[in-house]
């Protein structure tokens, strides 16, 4: 695959912006996680998220869903701007937020349910189909976004636990579709994943980006040089460089930024 060969970096220079923080703080205790982050994320696009271990780049991440106020220990300062609407104001439903922005994780973690269920679950519980031919439509459509309807269709009543590491993660991307988000969020998606499940996942996320806009973490930077379309490099809770992931990956201007891409740290 080529190195810096992502398709959608070309001519979305005028892509709509998605999320935008203004001066995203985040505090576990006191330790300052986050500084002052400044991004804005275009809607439709892949961004990846860089840097070595520790600097925020989760932590980050799950502040876009609001992931991180299920912690005790974190407080929140700035603003998380998606659609025009700060979802960190007091009017927000944080459940709503986390449903219009589907998660996957670095292990797949298909509910302990069969593919079906999986997939319905969460639709049912929040009230957005109805039982019978309304779930099977949904099931079919979600399976068929996450590229796995022709390996299942015909087990959808076995367990998800039942298949493979990469279909388990392609159901956890389906069960993320299922609830009609507009971004979904991805933390090391194929870090325990071996290279063809790889593969196949980068390649259903160049697909998705028609449909979503995508944020990733990624330990690896060939990933995020061949899929993404935007990398955003952090350091120590602080967004160092934030460019089109080409020019990012041979052109970077900081010396932080430098230092790891060219392999002098991390
Ligand atoms: N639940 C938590 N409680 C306290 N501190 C935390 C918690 N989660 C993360 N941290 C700290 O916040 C900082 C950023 O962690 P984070 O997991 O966001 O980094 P990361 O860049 O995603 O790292 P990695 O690449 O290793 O996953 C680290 O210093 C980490 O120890």
């Amino acid at each position: 695959m080529k190195l810096n060969g992502n398709p959608g970096s070309n001519g979305q220079n005028g892509a709509v912006t998605k999320i935008e923080t203004q001066k995203l703080n985040l505090y576990y205790g006191e330790h300052r996680a986050l500084k002052d982050i400044e991004i804005a994320i275009k809607e439709n696009q892949i961004t990846a998220l860089i840097g070595p271990s520790g600097c925020g780049k989760s932590t980050f991440l799950r502040c876009l869903n609001r992931m991180n106020d299920l912690i005790d220990s974190v407080q929140i300062k700035g603003q998380v701007v998606i659609d025009g609407k700060n979802i960190y104001d007091k009017d927000v439903d944080e459940v709503a937020v986390r449903r219009r922005i589907g998660m996957v994780f670095q292990q797949p973690n298909p509910f302990p349910k069969s593919i079906y269920e999986n997939l319905t679950y969460a639709p049912l519980k929040h009230k957005l189909v109805k039982k019978g031919a309304e779930c099977d439509d949904l099931v079919e459509r979600s399976l068929q976004k996450a590229g796995l309807w022709n390996e299942v269709k015909d087990k959808l009543h076995s367990p998800g636990t039942s298949l493979s590491g990469g279909q388990q993660q392609r159901l956890c991307i389906a069960r993320a579709i299922a609830i009609s988000p507009n971004v979904i969020l991805m933390d090391e998606p194929t870090s325990a994943l071996d290279p063809i499940s790889t593969t196949t996942i980068e390649t259903l996320m160049q697909e998705l980006r028609e449909d979503y806009t995508i944020v990733i973490v990624t330990h690896n930077m060939q990933q995020a040089s061949r899929i993404s379309d935007k990398t955003a490099y952090f350091h120590m809770g602080e967004l160092v460089e934030f460019d089109d992931t080409e020019t990012l990956f041979t052109q970077p201007e900081k010396q932080l930024t430098q230092d790891y891409i060219y392999g002098r740290f991390g």
